[in-house]
């Protein structure tokens, strides 16, 4: 069995918009020649600003969207080339959570109807044995089976957000991409989220592929991150090797953003200049020349290519720039005080589960907001 469970090559996604009698069309070149290779039970995530085409990557990767060009190989099978019989039976194999756990869920449908949905399409149980399983799914996403013939508008957030796991994994995935699955939540609950998917990657054997902003959260889950700058992947690498040793100046940009209480560290973020270009009109060349401070005339005018092993990097210059000064990079991954922050979370996140249904407002024996 290949060490590679998704790869994209060359992917490419452009949309246009407007266009008519007197207005021109606009070509947004969403993601613009992608390549990446996801290995099996890793979490793999994307980062980038808005905008910068993660979630139509996602999307891609997923085929819930066609390429303009390039392809999308799943165990050796172009996904991009199936047809939509075949596209639905390998639905159950790959699995998408969304950043919005309330869009994401049919309101008219009750919580036992949407997580049995992926069971009666993809399994041959009866509705017995579905039962069965949708409370077995619940308990396990810290949900109380007796909650399952409520409906979406009477859980919290976080509920939904575990709704929609628990719906992902019925169908028994082996991989999944959620995009930007906390986002959307509460910083408490977010950490209760990061931890269930953590868990429950270990506990299924899953492969993960996480889309987010919040490096703190990336830093903590995943195995390797690509950075994406205008629909172009700019740097690959280990988290480690990119939280302590990023190459390109936009990755050391992001990185020295972020505040990180170190002691000794200069108070405060730097913020990366300018705007992001327009991807309708982007920069030629490196992308990132409108914003780079090492820019030279070669940036503007050709394109670098992601090179390296390991650790890939887009930029001419990449190995003569100085060494970028990052608080981040001096914290280590595992900070005593992320260790705490995130066993408090894990603590918190286990009362919850046990006290998911009895403490949320919906609840009509209860008026007290939930971490949940
Ligand atoms: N269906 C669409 N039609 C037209 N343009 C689109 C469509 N979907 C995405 N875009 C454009 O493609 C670009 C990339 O969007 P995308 O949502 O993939 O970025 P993102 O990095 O996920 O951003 P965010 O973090 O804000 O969700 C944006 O300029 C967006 O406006």
């Amino acid at each position: 069995m290949s060490d590679i469970i998704l790869e994209a090559v060359d992917l490419h996604k452009r949309f246009t918009r407007g266009g008519g009698l007197f207005a021109k069309a606009t070509t947004i070149h969403a993601v613009n020649g992608v390549s990446l290779q996801v290995r099996r039970g890793e979490t793999f995530a994307i980062v980038g600003e808005s905008g910068c085409g993660k979630s139509t990557l996602a999307r891609l990767l997923l085929r819930l969207i066609d390429p303009t060009e390039g392809s999308v190989i799943h165990e050796g099978q172009d996904l991009t080339m199936l047809g939509a019989g075949a596209m639905r039976a390998l639905r159950s194999e790959l699995q998408f959570i969304f950043q919005d756990p309330f869009s994401a869920l049919n309101p008219r449908m009750s919580v036992e109807t949407i997580i049995a949905e992926p069971l009666r399409l993809h399994t041959s149980l009866n509705a017995a044995e579905r039962r069965e399983k949708v409370a077995e799914l619940m308990a396990r996403v810290g949900l109380r089976p007796e909650m399952a013939d409520r409906f979406p508008h009477e859980f919290s957030g976080g509920q939904r957000q575990r709704i929609c796991i628990a719906r992902a994994l019925a169908s028994g995935p082996k991989l999944v991409i959620g995009d930007e699955p906390v986002s959307a939540l509460d910083v408490s609950v977010q950490a209760q989220i990061v931890n269930l998917l953590e868990d429950l990657k270990q506990e299924f054997g899953l492969t993960l592929v996480i889309i987010a902003h919040d490096l703190a959260v990336i830093r903590h889950m995943s195995d390797r991150i690509a950075v994406m700058y205008l629909g172009e992947v700019v740097e690959l690498a280990r988290t480690e090797d990119l939280f302590t040793a990023p190459r390109h100046p936009y990755t050391q940009a992001l990185l020295a953003a972020i505040p990180v209480p170190v002691p000794g560290s200069a108070a405060g973020r730097k913020v990366l200049g300018g705007d992001i270009p327009s991807p309708a009109n982007p920069p030629s060349g490196c992308k990132f020349h409108t914003r780079c401070p090492h820019a030279t005339a070669l940036c503007r005018t050709t394109r670098p290519v992601l090179d390296g092993k390991d650790h890939q990097v887009a930029c001419h210059h990449h190995q003569t720039l100085p060494a970028p000064d990052l608080p981040l990079a001096r914290a280590s991954r595992r900070s005593p005080a992320a260790e705490a922050r995130f066993a408090l979370y894990r603590a918190a996140s286990r009362d919850a589960e046990l006290q998911i249904d009895t403490t949320h407002p919906n609840n009509p024996t209860n008026s007290k907001e939930t971490t949940q």
